[in-house]
């Protein structure tokens, strides 16, 4: 009876030791050595991750000058590759997935909106609604008038505040221009002009939620620690998104009671939309949490994209007075002093074009564009790139290579008056809306209320800095790339009374 027991003590811890042996062989099979790309010494636990700093698309461009234009950083435990050339960029469009922050998880309905949504039929879906219904040249023509309505309410305000050569907040007057657009478009809400209990906690709501999508948050990083959410990051998450769902709800049943006709009403707006493709056969029936993220997706992406470019072009053209004068020269050319300019105007409008393609060389609004993540292990360049591996592709250090650009660091529009290089993805030098897949669905949405934004802002006054102020062209680094010190400057009127 002992002898078995013994005998079977034995055989149980035989069999333990033969089966540890074969799960190891099993799960840790000797691993061919990667070559990965280059990268620096990283440290335990955080990897590279101490070597961001505050302006992390900075930092890694001066580090690509010593390691090259593909590096492999591990940041705390996430695999990344870093791009900071053209051609490489180029390469990396097989990289179609995103990866899973905290952030779309709580804040954007478990990554069910466009920009967080993994590689797959649900986000094939939601793409295909954007090309199909939500950007189509037909919608942008019956959303005209609120971008117009909005650009000229926005210059009416600063006729109100430049009086006697006062210094406007031309940061608040910018972003309360692309948030007013993207709310009437979205939800049809003027919230940005009114003062109302609702429209203050929208108006509030909305600003918390922007900046909880940018923040680095470390337990994406360092997923074991995520538990003790030492930023806070997750509580205010979780808070921000109760206080938006409760507003996207009444919006919601506010469209649901309104019921237009879809066949005839083209001035509908995105939730109108979404809400009527609910027995369209051709889609992929949406539940309301997944409209509700498609909207918040859309507000959030559309708004500081467009007045951060707004508000670095104008700063640039603060700093070159010879540009201001030619984009004036153009627009009295084409447009004149008897009429405000319009969206139909822009075509004409070569020099403001470049303008913006030149500010948007210099500062892309998303400096890293959108994380991208890879589904699978590839070969780039020679080098192995394993399966979900992060992929920042730095557009900000690829607009300012000198052996793509010359005069690479100028503020100098010219460069583009006579060359193809365009914005919408196909030249690599030059990608603020990204490209391919993940490309920008909203990128006609966004060009338009920038071009018109700045065309508004300067046919509707001389710009100028106060006499002591040496203009601040500092960045800081978040969802976007604005200026870290918002702008002011004196506007002074420059066409006739009537026309404000
Ligand atoms: C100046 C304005 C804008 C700029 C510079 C901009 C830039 C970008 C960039 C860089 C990306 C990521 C591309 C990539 O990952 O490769 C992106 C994605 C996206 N943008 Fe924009 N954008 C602008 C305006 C807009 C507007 C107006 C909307 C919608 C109303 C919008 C909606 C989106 C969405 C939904 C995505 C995610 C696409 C996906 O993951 O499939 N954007 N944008």
């Amino acid at each position: 009876m002992e002898l078995n027991g013994y005998a079977s003590v034995l055989i149980g811890i035989v069999s333990l030791f033969i089966i540890s042996k074969l799960v190891r062989l099993v799960l840790f099979q000797p691993q061919k050595k990667l070559n990965l790309p280059p990268a620096p010494p990283a440290l335990p636990l955080i990897g590279h991750l101490h070597l961001l700093g505050t302006l992390p698309h900075q930092s890694v461009a001066q580090l690509a000058h010593k390691y090259g234009p593909l590096m492999y950083l591990r940041l705390g435990s996430v695999g990344t590759a870093v791009v900071s050339s053209k051609e490489l960029a180029t390469e990396f469009q097989i990289f179609a997935s995103r990866p899973r922050m905290l952030a779309g998880k709580i804040l954007l309905y478990d990554y069910t909106d466009v920009g967080y949504a993994e590689y797959g039929p649900y986000w094939r879906g939601i793409r295909k609604i954007c090309q199909l219904e939500l950007f189509t040249p037909k919608r942008m023509e019956a959303s005209k008038h609120i971008r117009i309505e909005e650009a000229y309410s926005m210059v009416k305000s600063i006729r109100d505040q430049c009086e006697g050569g006062k210094a406007v907040d031309v940061h608040s007057e910018i972003y309360g221009l692309t948030r007013s657009i993207i709310a009437r478009m979205v939800l049809n809400k003027k919230y940005f002009a009114s003062d109302s209990k609702e429209a203050l906690e929208f108006k509030e709501v909305v600003i918390a939620h922007f900046h909880l999508l940018g923040v680095l948050n470390l337990s994406d990083f360092i997923p074991y620690l995520g538990w003790l959410d030492v930023q806070g990051y997750e509580r205010q998450m979780k808070a921000v998104r109760k206080r938006m769902d409760s507003i996207l709800d009444r919006i919601i049943q506010e469209h649901q009671e309104k019921k237009p006709d879809v066949s005839t009403d083209a001035s509908l707006d995105f939730i109108d939309v979404l809400l009527s493709l609910e027995n369209n056969e051709n889609y992929e029936r949406l539940s309301i949490d997944n409209i509700k993220a498609v909207a918040v997706d859309m507000l959030a992406s559309a708004t500081d994209t467009s007045a951060v470019t707004i508000e670095w072009a104008l700063s640039e053209i603060l700093l070159n007075p010879l540009v201001q004068q030619k984009a004036q020269q153009e627009l009295d050319h084409v447009v004149g002093h008897e009429r405000k300019v319009e969206e139909a105007d822009i075509p004409q409008l070569k020099y403001l074009q470049s303008i913006v393609k030149e500010t948007f060389r210099l500062h892309p609004a998303g400096p890293f564009l959108v994380p991208h993540e890879s589904t699978q292990a590839v070969q780039v360049a020679g080098y192995d790139i394993p399966a979900k591996t992060l992929l920042l592709v730095n557009a900000w250090a690829i607009g300012r290579d000198p052996s793509t650009w010359e005069r690479a660091l100028d503020f100098y529009p010219e460069r583009f008056l006579h060359s193809n290089i365009d914005v919408r993805g196909q030249d690599f030098e030059l990608i603020p809306f990204g490209s391919g897949r993940r490309g920008c669905p909203g990128l006609s949405l966004g060009l338009a209320s920038v071009q018109l934004g700045l065309a508004v802002l300067l046919q509707s006054y001389e710009w100028s800095l106060p006499s002591s102020q040496k203009l601040d062209m500092s960045e800081m680094f978040g969802l976007t790339l604005p200026k870290a010190v918002p702008l002011h400057a004196i506007a002074t009127p420059r066409l006739p009374h009537h026309l404000y």
